[in-house]
């Protein structure tokens, strides 16, 4: 059963915000039930009533009931109080438990607080105190409502206990609170900041910010499960023959051997009913669960066959040619984990386990915004100063490819106000943005004065060429990425730092990609302090590079097909020496 508590101290609202969520759940229409500790000597009964006097003579328990409602008191007398989950056990089953008191149990709480009540908050020192409501704003590691705000209470409770997803009227599912809006904020005296570092505090600070939804097992591919995936049963359930033949009971020793054969047989999914007599064979179909008093097999192939019995050659081991139940995965195993992005043999195993139904992370939307003056669409007629925009197209399908619902935002022109709407119309739709152009700090970047003057900005100048200034901010809740306008530098950090980020907030975890070293086919020098990445590809076994490092030579991007990376450090490469090389499909490009 789902369980919250509320806690705090006396006077500090425990009562007033229990009754109000009560009202609130309920009219939300969940069933919810209340448990709540009193003090030593508490009575509902009165003296001289009927029930009373019963309990005074001595009864264990009395029940009272009409048409209208039904009351059980129990004298507990000389045994210990029960157990708070001896309690639980007594209770219809409802949707949410609310407890009142019971501070030392581990269950979830809220704790309500009143500045005036003049005691000292508890949540510091209690892990189980999950969030705040309190009349007075606070800092603390937990959120924290304001005390009257049933609504966004209840929202959190319900979240926490799972209850959102299922039962939300707007059917959004289960979403966690978004991102704080100094997520992105640097340590201060940071100017230039490593590839390392910057992706450490990325990886750091992003949680997931999708919700979570059922669905059927046919439709899950590519998706992120959002639990352990734990089997329900046994793969396979039952021992059976892995071959057509003929089973019995025990190894046979090396030379001929004979076995009567009993009448009957055992196929896939038609089991044999009956015992199979010690020293008698029966005849058995791959996949069939093993008759009592079969643990072997001899496969067809190996015998003569007559009418009422087999001869074949031994030695076979006990066992041979059958599966064990479980032998695969054991009923309780862990198959799959959470965060796993499902593939199609994961399907497999997840129907061979027993589920027909996946709880999944919503699939994460990731807008798209250009921005420039001198963006066209691609394909329309272009005056001399402007430039079809490559980038949108580029980065939609990429987030397509990484597997998330890539979401077209348009193109923006270099006007804050215009660029304002934008992103506010786009906060609603979308889990994270992704902008490119007016990333630096120039007159007309946009983006980066935006995302500052909203009071969230990182502008990150990363140690990285290409794709040195970095805009990282949060717009309404909404994490942006303000990609570099030049192509290669917005594909590089897309890929760079977009990436693994997406996956973290999608509910898969930070991912890396995995590459390999190769000999180079080039030379080259490079100066320490920053990481480069170049365009590559692997050529009878060596590494290429792209003729220029341009970060506007978008033929480039499509002439590779994969990066080289070279490390901060400086390099005095010489053709031959190992390089590491990254595919575009360890991107999962
Ligand atoms: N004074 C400085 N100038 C620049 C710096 C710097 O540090 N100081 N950094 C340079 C680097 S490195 C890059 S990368 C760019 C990034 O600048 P922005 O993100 O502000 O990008 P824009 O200025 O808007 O555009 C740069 C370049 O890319 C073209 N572009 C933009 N969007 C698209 C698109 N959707 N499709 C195709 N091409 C696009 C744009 O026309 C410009 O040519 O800043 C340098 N400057
Ligand atoms: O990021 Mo810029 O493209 O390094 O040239």
């Amino acid at each position: 059963m789902n369980v919250f508590g509320v806690t705090g101290w006396k006077n500090a609202g425990k009562t007033g915000l229990m009754e109000r969520l009560v009202a609130e759940i309920t009219a939300r229409g969940f069933t919810v039930s209340t448990v709540k500790h009193a003090h030593h000597a508490f009575d509902v009964d009165q003296k001289g009533r009927d029930s009373y006097r019963h309990r005074a003579a001595g009864a264990h328990e009395v029940m009272l009931a009409s048409g209208k409602r039904v009351a059980q008191m129990t004298e507990l007398r000389e045994t210990p109080e029960p157990k708070l989950a001896e309690l639980l056990a007594r209770l219809s089953p409802v949707d949410l438990v609310l407890i009142e008191g019971y501070k030392r149990e581990a269950h979830p709480k809220i704790e309500a607080f009143r500045q005036e009540a003049g005691h000292a908050l508890i949540a510091p020192g209690d892990p189980s105190i999950r969030a705040v409501a309190a009349d007075v704003s606070l800092d603390l590691d937990r959120p924290v409502f304001d005390l009257d705000d049933t609504v966004a209470i209840a929202d959190f409770i319900l979240r926490e206990v799972g209850l959102l997803a299922t039962h939300a009227p707007e059917a959004t599912g289960l979403r966690p609170p978004p991102l704080k809006n100094d997520c992105f904020a640097l340590p201060p005296g940071v100017n230039w900041t490593p590839v390392d570092e910057a992706l450490a505090e990325l990886k750091e600070r992003l949680r997931v910010v999708v919700g979570q939804e059922e669905v059927p097992l046919a439709d899950a591919a590519g998706r992120v499960l959002a639990e352990d995936l734990v089997a329900k049963r046994s793969n396979p359930p039952l021992p059976n023959t892995a071959v057509d033949g003929y089973g019995f009971s025990g190894g046979v020793p090396e030379g001929e051997a004979q076995f009567p054969l009993i009448d009957g047989r055992a196929a896939a999914g038609i089991p044999y009913q009956g015992r199979v007599p010690e020293g008698a064979a029966i005849r058995v179909l791959t996949g069939a669960a093993l008759p009592d008093g079969v643990d072997t097999v001899v496969l067809e192939e190996d015998c003569a066959i007559g009418a009422d019995q087999i001869a074949f050659h031994g030695p076979i081991k006990q066992g041979a040619n059958t599966r064990k139940a479980g032998e695969d995965v054991a009923e309780g195993e862990v198959a799959l984990p959470k965060g796993r992005v499902l593939t199609p043999a994961d399907l497999a195993l997840a129907s061979a386990i027993g589920f027909g139904v996946l709880n999944v992370f919503q699939p994460l939307r990731v807008g798209v915004l250009s921005t420039g003056d001198e963006l066209v669409e691609p394909g329309e007629s272009a005056g001399p100063g402007q430039i079809f925009d490559a980038n949108r197209p580029m980065l939609l399908s990429a987030i397509a490819r990484f597997g998330y619902e890539a979401v077209d935002l348009g193109r923006v022109k270099d006007d804050r106000d215009g660029l304002r709407a934008q992103l506010d119309a786009a906060a609603e739709r979308v889990d994270v943005i992704l902008t490119s152009g007016g990333a630096s700090a120039g007159d007309e970047d946009h983006v980066s004065a935006l995302l500052r003057e909203s009071g969230a900005l990182a502008e990150w100048r990363i140690a990285l060429k290409p794709g040195r200034p970095l805009a990282l901010g949060v717009w309404n809740g909404v994490p942006v990425f303000g990609l570099p306008g030049n192509p290669v530098a917005a594909f590089v950090c897309t890929l760079i730092f977009a990436r693994p980020s997406l996956s973290k907030m999608a509910g898969s975890g930070w991912v890396e990609p995995l590459g390999f070293d190769l000999p180079a086919a080039f030379s080259k020098r490079k100066k320490p302090g920053r990481r480069e990445f170049l365009r590559a590809r692997m050529r009878n076994g060596r590494a290429e590079v792209f003729k220029s490092e341009g970060s506007g030579r978008v033929s480039g991007l499509s002439w590779a097909e994969g990066l080289v990376e070279l490390g901060d450090e400086g390099h005095e490469i010489v053709e031959g020496d190992l390089v590491r090389f990254y595919p575009y499909g360890s991107f999962g490009l």
